[in-house]
Parts: C-alpha cells; structure tokens; sequence
C-alpha cells in the first residue's frame, strides 16, 4: 500500500469461539501508521486472544483482518509471511535457555529471513545497545533479570524488522521495581515510530503512551478512543466500573 495514512492493521465484525464460548464479537479496529493502541478490559475479556487473531495465531470464525490493506485472514494469504511483518512479544518471554542472547536474537532473521550471520548480528548488537543491553550480547538468558530478558524477547521481535509490533502483557510476569525499564522501551519504541498494538494491566502507562485506548468487555470493544477521554471522560457504565475498581485497587 502506498497510502502513508491509511491503516496498518485493519479488523472488521471479528469473530471468535472456542467450541460453544464467543470469546470476541463483532470487533472492529483500525490501527493508524506510528500509532499506539492499548488494548483494556478485566481478565478474560478477549485481549489476548485479539492479538492472537492479529497474528494469525488463532483462526477466526468470522469477519476479515487486513495487514497493510492486503486481507490476511483470505485463505490464499501466506501465513508465514504475514507472521514475518508482525512480531510478538508475550507475557512469559520464551528465550531458548540453551542459546545465548545473541543467538537468541539472531535465530529468526537467519532462518527465517534468510539474513547473513554477520548482518543480523550487527543488527542485534545495535538494537541491544539502543535498548541498554549492550554487553549482554554473550550471556545466557538465566543470568539476566526479568526485565531484561524481556528487554531481550523485545530486541528478538525487532530483530526482523516488523511493521507492526504486538505486546501481550509484557510486564504482567515482572517483579514492580522492573516494569518500569520495559515500559520506557515501549515509549522509546513509539518515539522511533514503531506501530504497537498492546494488551496491558498497567493503565497509567497506557494513558501516558497510547493514542488510542480500546476498552474490551466480554469480547466486546465496548468504547474506544484517545486516552484522555477513556480515561478522563468514559462513557460507558461498564467502563467507568472497570476505571474505579482500578483506581480504588491503586492501580491508576
Ligand atoms: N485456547 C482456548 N480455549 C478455550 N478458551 C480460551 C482459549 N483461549 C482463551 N480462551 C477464553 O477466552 C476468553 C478470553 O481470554 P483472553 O486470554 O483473550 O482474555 P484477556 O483479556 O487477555 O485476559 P487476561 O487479561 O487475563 O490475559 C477467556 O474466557 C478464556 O478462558
């Protein structure tokens, strides 16, 4: 697509089940070039599975995604290939114990890309030094802090260059005193203008760095907007129970 405006990521009237539960219904979302989307809601309410269905990773039983204006749910879309323009960073950070960092980084973008050794890790390198990890490049994941492994399995999705980047609960597995090292990551990301699409329990966070704020309830996108007015001036009943249950929990 040649239009520098028009959505990276495009969902229509989405559709999920898992046997007799309809886990996302009629959703609709339209991600903007360089923009920040936070996905909210309780437990359960089909975060995860939105960025599962984005990836490909789940099958939908309804509706249409659009990776960059080309349908990637139309059966003759190549899956790998769409899978190659998005990366995914999930909760638990899934590093090969048995690999360095380096090697970690490098996997991908040499057997799955098919970049040369030496490109893809002066690739890494220059993406482990951006993100503070310069230095690290030799050690094996278990001699590294939870928020740097996760600062790791970030470098590894950007190692691939993808136009757009998914972030499932990053810091929902990390000790309070490190989630703050990863969500500045994020922040520089969106500064660099990374597209992000991201689940998150840290609402302070997605208040100061999304542009658009998606609150989901039972699958649903109940209300949608800019972070001010879900979290200034929600409209919906159920968005503001969420909001105060979360203020009153000292989470906001
Ligand atoms: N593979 C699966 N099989 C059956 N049910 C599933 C599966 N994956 C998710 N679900 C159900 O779908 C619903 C939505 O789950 P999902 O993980 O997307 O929610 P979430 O908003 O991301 O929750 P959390 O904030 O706890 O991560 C839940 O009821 C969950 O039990």
């Amino acid at each position: 697509m040649s239009d520098a405006h028009a959505p990276v990521l495009r969902m229509e009237s989405v559709r999920k089940t898992f046997g007799e539960t309809v886990v996302l219904r009629d959703v609709d979302l339209e991600v903007a070039p360089h923009t920040v989307t936070a996905l909210i809601g309780a437990s359960g309410s089909g975060k995860s599975t939105l960025l599962r269905c984005a990836n490909l990773l789940e099958d939908i039983d309804d509706g249409a995604i659009w990776l960059d204006g080309e349908e990637i749910t139309d059966p003759r879309a190549d899956q790998d290939a769409v899978r190659r323009r998005i990366g995914v960073v999930f909760q638990a950070y899934n590093l090969f114990p048995h690999m360095t960092v380096l090697e970690n980084i490098t996997l991908a973008p040499r057997r799955v890309h098919g970049v040369s050794r030496a490109e893809a890790e002066e690739r890494a390198r220059e993406l482990l030094e951006r993100l503070g990890l310069g230095g690290r490049a030799g050690e094996y994941p278990d001699r590294l802090s939870g928020g740097q492994q996760q600062r790791v399995a970030i470098v590894r999705a950007l190692a691939v260059r993808p136009r757009l980047l998914l972030l499932d609960e990053i810091t929902a597995a990390l000790d309070p005193e490190l989630v703050g090292e990863v969500l500045a990551v994020v922040r520089d990301l969106k500064a660099d203008g990374m597209t992000m699409v991201l689940a998150t329990h840290e609402m302070g966070f997605a208040r100061d760095v999304a542009d658009q704020v998606c609150f989901l309830d039972g699958g649903v996108v109940l209300e949608r907007g800019s972070a001010e007015q879900i979290f200034g001036d929600p409209q919906e009943e159920r968005t503001r129970q969420f909001l105060r249950r979360i203020v009153e929990a000292g989470r906001l």
